[in-house]
């Protein structure tokens, strides 16, 4: 509920209470004409539903396509129950206009009449409610956000802009001051919620941005780059649904449990269109996890190993120095070198990927074969003949020509099937020119030094190498059949792309599904126009015929996340700072228009092959159409915790900007200094512990988790530490979920590693350890600046020997405490 405090008085002279019994009649209204709705709509797909599966062809796919429209829009009017309506605006009136009130909710509805009662957020008549501000009113007298809980209006928050009575500092670009303060304040639930009440002026630009092109947020951390980027994503689908619900929408974002943590907000912003994956999932059947080191991580996460993945694929189309020697059937067949090199130039001169362009190359190796074979039993028959003729036996009649053949053009033909049906000349061929996946190529050039060595090598001769050195190259050596990484991903990709498919059974399929939906589309036409539907523009012949190709589970987001090769309307990559120049590849791939929203903080770069700048890693794809925007307000962490953050931020991008917080007046944060292990009591540096003796981590974490949760009440806290000490900590807290749990985020306490912690947020942090994040790794500073700035109320820092210079602060900031004072 918001509290009297916060509601403005300014635009309520006329009674709050008159104002709540308004407003309180409008929402019934509204809510009576979405039961109705809902009641019509239920009605609808229960009826398609009872005709049972009776009736023809026709009659069948029409029930159908009624129903999973029906059932559709049952969800979509479900999922707007709560918050149907937030917010309301007053146009000014005045010639030719007269004044106007409009509805802002979830979804648009009409009354009987067809008049609009209320506007969907993302239509062009909902953009003054985001865009007005105080220097720039929009045409708009007042805006009001109605807070409504179990429909009931609960509280009111007004705007008036009324320029003259307004101070210019009057909160920048900041609306509905009052309402934004409430949804900040409240606890952290473990998902992330949607924010269509609240979205901000400087949010609302990005979620609106024209769709073509590629647009990159920076924003520093709790600025709302996730939330704006999922509200894109629904923007996007309402205003351009024509071309982006064929192709759907790919959400790339940074670990498993980060997606869990945004997946509900699509669904109750009313879209299922969409694609969500990781890095480790772009590849279809490869769900990669594992995280390579950092110096495996810089080379494989380089341009360079396209060139080096191109030279591993030409080096597995080998001639042996001798040719091609191979037993088939009895008889030694041989092809020699100079023949097989002129087929395998031949084979790679035609520009095709590898497993395509074999089909030429094994082809023209079995004719060489048969050729063979057929010169060896032409001989043997010679032989014969003159074995026989010297016995005096001649098997030819003295009419024929002594030399000429004995087996015909068939018999070559024949000859070349059998040979293909013996597996010694398959195994002899694929050894020359083997089938490959790109799991199998990836995966022994990965742990084969010779392999390595080789396309590092070959590497150097192509357009994108050189390749990497020698001790680049031995950082990528790992056991034959490791697990996957996120870094193996984009190679994995790139491979797919070199070697193709060999698809000659598949394009006949094709052919053939392509030639029943022809004919089906037809006919389906026939029933819209006799249904009516079409004339109601609900669907066309050819949605008809998806959907029936499709059936009830295959959507275009199903569709599109099989598919290595699809090609999506958009993509938005969040905490895009993380993706190598490889996943950039692999991302560019599925989205040929070059339409994407990068959201990012340059800043928080974790990865040692993420981006030191958004031009250098996109630029090569999409030239002079990058279009930055900069978000410059944090709406998650407290400014007396982003002054912690500011120190950090100073040492290792002094060039960034901190984001200026919304909110203040949190608990201070603090530092507790705890016994390294093995310290003594009275060591030296220890603070004075107690007559138990030093106590370390092990002894005061529990207590301080517990006394943090007592503090946050119903919200979520997390220990962030560094990776080396995660399963160490995490062991002190048994109750708490550790990272790779799959419901991490359903637990009131997770143990995260700063790369975990990326893109989420608790009401209580709790950091062990901050010199050993530093010392982790080249980007522990990024790491530690991650980490401290994912509180939304409370941040404790847990550290053993002297804090680290940038946290200094904690030292003398007010609260300050030492470790007997926090005990
Ligand atoms: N306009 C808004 N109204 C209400 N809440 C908001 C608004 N903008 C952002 N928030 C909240 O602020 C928090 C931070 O947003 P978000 O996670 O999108 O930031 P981010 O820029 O992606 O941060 P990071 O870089 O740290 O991952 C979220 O809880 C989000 O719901």
């Amino acid at each position: 509920m918001v509290e009297d405090q916060h509601v403005h008085h300014r635009g309520l002279d006329n009674g709050r209470a008159d104002a709540r019994r308004v407003e309180q009649d409008y929402v019934d209204l509204l809510y009576a004409r979405l039961d109705e709705l809902r009641a019509r709509t239920s009605r609808g797909l229960s009826d398609a539903l009872a005709r049972g599966g009776g009736g023809g062809y026709a009659a069948r796919t029409e029930r159908e396509a009624r129903a999973d429209e029906n059932a559709t829009r049952l969800a979509r009017l479900s999922a707007v129950e709560n918050g149907l309506c937030f917010g309301r605006i007053d146009l000014a009136g005045g010639a030719p206009q007269a004044a106007e009130t409009r509805y802002i909710g979830r979804i648009g509805l009409r009354d009987e009449d067809h008049e609009p009662i209320l506007i969907d957020w993302r239509a062009p008549a909902a953009r003054p409610f985001y865009a007005a501000a105080p220097a720039s009113p929009g045409g708009l007298v007042r805006r009001r956000h109605l807070h409504v809980r179990d429909r009931e209006v609960v509280g009111l928050d007004d705007e008036v802009f009324d320029l003259d009575g307004l101070s210019e500092d009057d909160r920048r670009s900041l609306v509905g001051e009052a309402a934004l303060l409430a949804a900040l304040s409240r606890g952290r639930t473990g998902r992330m919620g949607d924010i269509v009440a609240t979205i901000q002026a400087e949010q609302d630009r990005v979620i609106r941005a024209a769709l073509p092109g590629a647009l990159v947020v920076q924003g520093g951390p709790g600025t709302g780059k996730t939330v704006a980027a999922l509200h894109r994503a629904a923007y996007l689908l309402y205003t351009h649904r024509a071309v982006l619900e064929r192709r759907g929408v790919l959400v790339v974002g940074p670990n498993p449990t980060f997606l869990r943590y945004i997946g509900r907000v699509l669904p109750s912003l009313g879209e299922t269109d969409v694609v969500v994956q990781t890095v480790g999932q772009l590849h279809p059947g490869v769900a990669a996890t594992a995280e390579d080191d950092d110096a495996a991580a810089a080379v494989k996460g380089s341009l360079r190993m396209a060139a080096v993945l191109e030279a591993a694929v030409a080096d597995r189309q080998r001639v042996p120095e001798e040719g091609l020697a191979v037993r088939a059937d009895g008889v030694d067949l041989r092809v020699p070198r100079e023949t097989c090199e002129r087929l395998r130039d031949r084979a790679r001169g035609l520009g095709l990927p590898h497993n395509r362009a074999r089909k030429l190359f094994v082809n023209e190796m079995l004719w060489e074969l048969a050729r063979a074979q057929d010169a060896w039993l032409e001989e043997s028959l010679h032989e014969a003949e003159e074995l026989l003729e010297a016995a005096g036996d001649t098997g030819r009649s003295e009419l024929e020509d002594p030399d000429a053949r004995l087996r015909t053009d068939e018999d070559t033909a024949y000859a070349r099937e059998t040979l293909w049906a013996d597996a010694a000349v398959r195994a002899a061929l694929d050894g020359l020119w083997p089938l490959l996946t790109p799991e199998r190529l990836v995966g022994e050039l990965l742990s084969d030094p010779g392999l390595l060595a080789s396309a590092a090598a070959g590497a150097a001769h192509l357009p994108d190498g050189p390749g990497p050195a020698e001790e680049e190259w031995r950082a990528l050596l790992r056991p034959a059949h490791a697990p996957w990484t996120t870094g193996d991903v984009p190679l994995l990709d790139e491979a797919a792309e070199l070697l193709g498919t060999d698809d000659s059974e598949e394009r006949a399929r094709e052919r053939a599904e392509r030639h029943k939906r022809e004919e089906f589309e037809r006919y389906a036409q026939g029933v819209l126009e006799y249904t009516g539907l079409y004339e109601a523009g609900m669907l066309d012949a050819a949605g008809l015929a998806d959907r029936q190709e499709r059936g009830p589970a295959g959507t275009t987001a199903e569709r599109a996340a099989a598919d290595r090769t699809w090609a999506y309307g958009h993509v938005i990559v969040d905490e895009a700072q993380e993706l190598s120049e490889m996943a950039w590849r692999t991302v560019m791939r599925r989205v040929p228009a070059k339409s994407l929203t990068v959201v990012g903080d340059l800043a928080q770069t974790g990865s040692a092959a993420g981006a030191r700048s958004w031009q250098d890693m996109l630029g090569r794809y999409v030239g002079g159409r990058l279009h930055e925007e900069h978000l410059l307000v944090n709406y998650r962490t407290p400014a007396e915790i982003m002054a912690v953050a500011a120190d950090v931020l100073a040492e290792i991008a002094p060039d960034q900007r901190v984001p200026e917080s919304v909110r203040d007046g949190g608990a201070p944060p603090r530092a507790v200094r705890v016994a390294a292990e093995g310290e003594a009591a009275s060591g030296a540096g220890a603070e004075p512990t107690g007559a138990e003796g030093a106590d370390g981590i092990p002894e005061r974490l529990p207590g301080l988790v517990a006394e943090e949760l007592e503090q946050i009440g119903e919200g979520r806290l997390a220990v962030i530490t560094p990776a080396a000490r995660h399963a160490e900590v995490a062991a002190l807290l048994p109750e708490a979920a550790a990272e790779a749990g799959p419901d991490a985020l359903d637990h009131p306490v997770a143990v995260l590693t700063p790369t975990g912690s990326k893109g989420l947020e608790f009401d209580s942090v709790v950091l062990v350890d901050p010199s050993g994040i530093l010392a982790a790794s080249a980007s522990g500073g990024r790491d530690l600046y991650v980490a401290v700035t994912r509180a939304t109320r409370r941040l404790t820092v847990v550290h053993e020997g002297d804090l680290p210079g940038m946290l200094a602060r904690l030292h003398t900031g007010d609260g300050t405490e030492t470790a007997s004072a926090a005990r």
